[in-house]
């Protein structure tokens, strides 16, 4: 009988993950086995995969053990590396609540992008303080087929090209990644926003992410487009005192984004676990090296 490896399914705001608890780093996860876990046809399905590790057992969380127990290795669904997931870290939070390992109130979670502070509320949601939001200056522009838009570089501890259009629709099919330019603002490729306003402090996202395609919802590009929103909008926190708050839908549901006096940005949102159960190591094995 071939060996099982634990697996759980979560989401926030239908930006859906496949989790794995492996406390001691013992699973290897090369960018193929993570691409299979997270193949929605031939695997389980997500749109990018959290691995739960001991910060203590990972070489790239062994400096924030002191910190934070527990660290999320982080995968596109591609099987690439990223730097950070806004909603990622607040299903982490979720499933470590679920494991017994954290309880209602704070917890600190280290990830690529640093420690971050996870609230788990009472009522279920999860905020997440993201830190601060970096705008390199220079113009970019994306386009989609025969539509071009100037677009606002926001770096969220990841890459967002932030771009104001009238309809959400203009985004086309978004099967492919958008182009932009120049090539040079963005080395290691971007997530790319589309933002259409709602109404004061309302806006509605369809987003791009660099290697996982289209999803209903990206934490760290809600955070971008609420500070590229506020900026375009003449209102900045940290000159002015008084935070900024925006409701941002997005195709999965609605996170409110707070932009601080101190610059730093908190995320709140739900954060579900939906299944668990077994992956089976020999087709794991077997999907890795065909
Ligand atoms: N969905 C995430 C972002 C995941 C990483 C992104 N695709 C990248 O490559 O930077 C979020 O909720 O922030």
């Amino acid at each position: 009988m071939s060996t099982r490896i634990a697996f759980l399914k979560g989401h926030g705001t239908e930006n859906d993950f496949v989790i794995v608890p492996d406390p001691e780093n013992a699973i290897d996860l090369p960018p193929a086995a993570v691409a299979a876990l997270c193949d929605r046809r031939a695997g389980i399905g997500g749109d990018g995969l959290l691995h739960v590790v001991r910060s203590a057992a990972h070489p790239e969380a062994a400096g924030m053990a002191a910190e934070a127990e527990w660290f999320m290795d982080y995968r596109n669904g591609d099987g690439s590396i990223a730097e950070m997931c806004g909603n990622g870290v607040r299903v982490f939070a979720r499933y470590l609540q679920r494991a017994g390992h954290a309880t209602e109130g704070d917890l600190a979670v280290a990830t690529r992008g640093g420690v971050k502070t996870v609230h788990l509320a009472k009522n279920g949601d999860v905020t997440v303080g993201m830190g601060r939001a970096v705008l390199p200056d220079g113009d970019v522009t994306v386009s989609v087929g025969e539509r071009s838009w100037p677009a606002r570089n926001v770096n969220m501890g990841n890459p967002h090209a932030v771009a104001f259009v009238d309809d959400l629709a203009h985004a086309g099919d978004l099967l492919s990644p958008p182009p932009f330019s120049p090539a040079a603002a963005y080395p290691d490729g971007v997530n790319v926003e589309f933002v259409a306003d709602r109404g004061p402090g309302h806006v509605a996202l369809r987003v791009h992410e660099r290697g996982s395609g289209e999803t209903r919802s990206c934490g760290t590009g809600a955070c971008a487009v609420a500070v590229a929103t506020a900026r375009r909008d003449g209102a900045d926190p940290t000159v002015t005192g008084t935070p900024v708050t925006y409701t941002v839908d997005v195709p999965g549901g609605t996170l409110v984004i707070t932009e601080r006096p101190d610059g730093e940005i908190e995320m709140t949102g739900p954060a579900v676990i939906v299944a668990e159960g077994e992956i089976d190591a020999d087709w794991l094995e077997a999907a890795t090296s065909a």
